[in-house]
């Protein structure tokens, strides 16, 4: 079955349009990331999955519902961000008593458990708590509340290294005992690509790429030489970045769907394929988007700051 589905998913705040007609589904019980650069849409995705946010236009449903304004919906799902209010009464200890209440999948031991090993105190009140803990105190509902449709947004904002650790291995434990759909939006590819099984990639309001990690991780080669080395027919390759390192070598990140014999004929004369890892390949993914170099370009003055 599948838990989401969108068609044509179109989101305006006003003039600015924040989703431009993403299409995509996803399989019931997988664990998939959504990864792009600020500003691509994830979070505004994100909402409207969970009913938070009323789509402007497409098809959008969670397990055959329309999210928004939907019991059923907001019943089995979880948005877990860094903006979590609660009330201010409220202990810690009373707020995970309250999570028992409202999710019926709730598992209060494993919350308990969680909330002794990460050191918070029962009567703690989330709006004392720093930004880390904040964000280790709201993974803890996320994680407890076991909603069939789970989402985390930028879950890991302000933790400490080894909290983060922690985070992805209670993550991946607890989901392959009690798996369930969940999504994760990251800026940090590299500390998820091995406990997510899909990824779909947003630039500016745009799905690129929905595929699995497996394939995300061989997705680019970084293709190297001496210029003159470089037959002609790499042309026709998609590119997705280009480094001149100097006047003569250049380096190519291209998609990796050379030929056994394009292999050969590179490697002939002398030209050098190195694999790109899954997060490298959004960054060129996503960096060429902008019309701009890297920030170098800021320092070396070629882009026009507008003010003359
Ligand atoms: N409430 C709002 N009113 C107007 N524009 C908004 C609003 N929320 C988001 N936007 C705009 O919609 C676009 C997508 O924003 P969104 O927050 O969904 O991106 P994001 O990928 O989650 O970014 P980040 O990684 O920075 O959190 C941006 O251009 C943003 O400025």
């Amino acid at each position: 079955m599948k838990a989401v589905q969108t068609k044509e998913l179109i989101k305006k705040y006003g003039r600015r349009t924040a989703l431009n007609g993403v299409s995509f589904s996803i399989e019931e019980n997988t664990i998939t990331g959504l990864a792009g650069r600020n500003g691509a849409g994830k979070t505004t995705l994100l909402k409207i999955l969970t009913g938070l946010l009323k789509e402007s236009d497409g098809k959008v449903e969670v397990y055959g519902n329309r999210p928004f304004n939907n019991l059923q919906v907001s019943a089995n799902s979880i948005y877990i961000d860094d903006q979590m209010n609660f009330p201010t009464s409220l202990t810690l200890k009373e707020i995970l008593e309250e999570g028992r209440r409202f999710y019926h999948n709730w598992d209060h031991t494993l919350a308990m458990n969680l909330f002794d090993y990460f050191g918070f105190h029962p009567k703690g009140r989330h709006n004392e708590l720093s930004k880390g803990k904040e964000s280790t105190f709201n993974m803890i509902i996320g994680l407890a509340s076991r909603s069939a449709l789970t989402i985390f947004d930028e879950p890991t904002t302000g933790m400490d290294a080894a909290v983060r650790k922690d985070f992805y291995r209670a993550l991946l434990k607890d989901y392959l005992a009690y798996p369930r759909t969940i999504l994760l939006s990251t800026h940090h590819l590299e500390e998820v690509e091995d406990i997510l099984e899909d990824i779909l990639l947003m630039d500016k309001g745009n799905l690129l790429m929905h595929t699995s990690m497996e394939d995300m991780k061989s997705y680019a080669v970084a293709v190297s030489g001496r210029k003159e080395w470089m037959p002609e027919w790499m042309e026709d390759k998609h590119l997705l970045y280009k480094e001149e390192s100097g006047p003569y070598e250049q380096t190519v990140i291209l998609q990796n769907n050379f030929t056994s014999e394009e292999k050969e004929e590179l490697k002939r004369k002398g030209v050098q394929l190195s694999p790109v890892s899954a997060s490298d390949a959004f960054v060129y993914m996503t960096g060429e988007a902008n019309g701009k170099g890297g920030v170098d370009d800021v320092f070396s003055g070629r882009i026009d700051s507008g003010s003359d």
